[in-house]
């Protein structure tokens, strides 16, 4: 058996006749928005059998299962990222798990920084395209047809129903969300300003460590994906300030209240 199947008969155990269909994955400093789970089941990733550890400040490492906005959904508090040493194959074993339990859609949160200094930190932003500027890929190396195609179609990377009932319901809500291209930086550190600079030129809207190899093994093997981020700083060189990720995770709590009402009406909208 490979690690994903693995992973995924033991959850399948711990289910018992719960049946989450969507999956969301909680960003720096958002991970309060799986406190408003209800009749939650709490499984620590180190009890996933192939599942890594989360090792990054303010991301818990725990999976949340139970309803949240009349929906039961899969709730990762905490998410992987390549620079934590952790390999391609590794990366895809979590969204793979989460889609052989039953979920088909899949809603990655993050933490970003802004490349336009009129969508300022406390902003939210629909992805609607990204940009891969690490030259690496979690779907590298040998192709399992069973589970997608090797040469995948990015031309609707992120869902176009997701994105516009998600658009719906914050027009409903007066919730500004800004629409954007989100560019992968592989990190840890982060950028310099003529880094910034030069993204902005590619087209890039906001920048992050994370949710483009997600996105990646989540359409491969057939789940639709929406992505949010929270803008929770102007990017390098921008305001004068240095970066810290103590500031992604202040600023990141800061919004989880905004982001967790707009997922909460959003899979309100789905009954
Ligand atoms: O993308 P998430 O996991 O929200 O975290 C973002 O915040 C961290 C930097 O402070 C990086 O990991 C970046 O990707
Ligand atoms: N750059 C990269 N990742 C980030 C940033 C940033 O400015 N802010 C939060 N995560």
């Amino acid at each position: 058996m490979k690690a994903y199947q693995l992973s995924a008969e033991y959850l399948r155990n711990k289910l018992s006749q719960r049946k989450p269909k969507v999956a969301i994955i909680l960003g720096s400093g958002l991970g309060s928005l799986a406190d408003a789970i209800e009749d939650p089941l709490i499984i620590p990733y180190y009890d996933i059998p192939g599942f890594p550890t989360a090792t990054v400040h303010g991301h818990k490492g725990q999976l949340v299962i139970g309803t949240l906005g009349n929906q039961e959904v899969a709730c990762m508090q905490g998410r992987f990222h390549l620079y934590e040493g952790i390999s391609p194959e590794v990366l895809q074993i979590p969204l793979r798990a989460l889609k052989l339990i039953g979920c088909e859609q899949v809603l990655l949160t993050n933490a970003a920084g802004s490349l336009h200094s009129e969508m300022a930190p406390g902003s939210l932003m629909l992805i609607e395209d990204h940009i891969n500027f690490t030259g690496l890929n979690p779907l590298t190396g040998e192709n399992d047809e069973a589970i997608g195609p090797r040469f995948l179609d990015l031309t609707q990377a992120y869902d176009r129903d997701m994105r516009t009932s998600i658009q719906r319901v914050a027009k409903e809500m007066k919730i500004e969300l800004h629409n954007g291209v989100y560019l992968w930086a592989v990190g840890p550190t982060f950028e310099t300003p003529a880094e910034i600079r030069m993204f902005r030129l590619l087209g890039a809207d906001a920048i992050g460590m994370s949710t483009v190899p997600e996105t990646l093994v989540a359409r491969h093997c057939g789940m639709k994906v929406a992505a949010i981020s929270s803008i929770t700083n102007l990017g390098a060189g921008m305001s004068g300030n240095a970066l810290s990720h103590e500031e992604t995770l202040d600023e990141g709590q800061k919004a989880a209240k905004l982001l967790g009402d707009l997922i909460v009406k959003w899979l309100e909208s789905l009954l």
